[in-house]
């Protein structure tokens, strides 16, 4: 096991930890792995911090439950805050630094007036169940990759799961179109052996409720088989007792129109298991 991360409430103590790092990782500007996440860590997160791990010098990861990102009657305040927990697993996985601000210290003039829109790919699919979502999302990763940027002049790489394919594709669109200096890295969706993806959320689901979530997995991979059509995967998913099908949809993935199931689409599903929303995805 690596040593215990160093953790910083405080964004300037955070960057003042970094800068030390960075200038003790050896010749040369050294570069900086970012995994943003909002904690309660799960083995899907390790993913993205080993991949971070090999790829850079320093490996830092933020923990921040974002209000912004949260819709009235969500779970903002339920959701768990499990910090010594995190930090074992972090510990783990090998991350040096941790950036765990509480609410004043990330946004210390109150919530923020100018915000990050995330336009016409904002308003589809999660973000038409969760309006505002995407915005706050992206305010906050935007905020995030600013306080977090090397100054040094080495690489900066943040890391996100295509577990939630929609807020992966608003990240590289809003590095794009910000021209941000970071190079967004996705890691591919990590699962449990019986398919479930891996998801903080998955923890408010009772032994019922986790047996049927795994309609999700097993219909998507049916559709990616040929052995169901969109229509009769929907009802596989709408006829499991305690699931509520959100939307079951197949895209192309770089715009999140429509498409016809094949080669290079993408079947993207949000459901509701009893009061837990899940979401999922799988390249056809
Ligand atoms: N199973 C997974 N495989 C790969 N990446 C994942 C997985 N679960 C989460 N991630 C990624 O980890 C990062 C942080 O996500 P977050 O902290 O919201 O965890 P989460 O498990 O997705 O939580 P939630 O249940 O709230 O959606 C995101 O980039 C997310 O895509
Ligand atoms: C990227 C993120 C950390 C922003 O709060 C969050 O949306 C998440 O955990 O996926
Ligand atoms: N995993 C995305 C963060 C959220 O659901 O708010």
């Amino acid at each position: 096991m690596s040593p215990a991360p160093r953790v910083c409430h405080d964004p300037a103590e955070f960057r003042t930890a970094l800068a030390e790092r960075l200038a003790a990782a050896g010749a040369g500007p050294a570069s900086l792995g970012l995994v943003p996440t909002m904690g309660a860590l799960h083995e899907g997160h390790g993913h993205l911090v080993r991949r971070a791990r090999a790829e850079n010098d320093v490996v830092a990861v933020s923990i921040f439950v974002n209000p912004l990102q949260f819709g009235p009657g969500e779970d903002y305040e339920r959701y768990p805050r499990t910090l010594e927990a995190d930090l074992e697993l972090l510990a783990r996985h090998g991350a040096d630094l941790v950036l765990a601000p509480g609410l004043e210290q990330m946004y210390p003039g109150g919530e923020p007036l100018v915000r990050v829109t995330a336009g016409r790919l904002g308003t589809v699919l999660d973000g038409a169940s969760r309006p505002g979502h995407f915005d706050g999302a992206l305010t906050v990763v935007n905020r995030l990759l600013n306080l977090t940027a090397p100054r040094g002049g080495g690489a900066f790489r943040a890391y996100f799961g295509e577990k939630d394919a929609q807020q992966l594709l608003l990240v590289r669109r809003m590095v794009a179109d910000f021209a941000l200096p970071v190079e967004v890295r996705p890691v591919p969706i990590v699962r449990d052996a019986d398919g479930l993806a891996l998801s903080s959320r998955n923890r408010y689901l009772d032994d019922d409720g986790r047996r049927a979530a795994l309609v999700l997995p097993r219909t998507l991979a049916a559709l990616a088989a040929g052995e169901v059509d969109l229509p009769a995967a929907r009802a596989r998913i709408d006829a499991e007792d305690g699931v509520r099908l959100d939307y079951l949809v197949v895209v192309d993935p770089a715009t999140l129109e429509p498409a016809e199931p094949g080669p290079g689409t993408l079947a993207l599903v949000a459901a509701r298991v009893g009061t837990t929303r899940l979401i999922d995805n799988r390249a056809l």
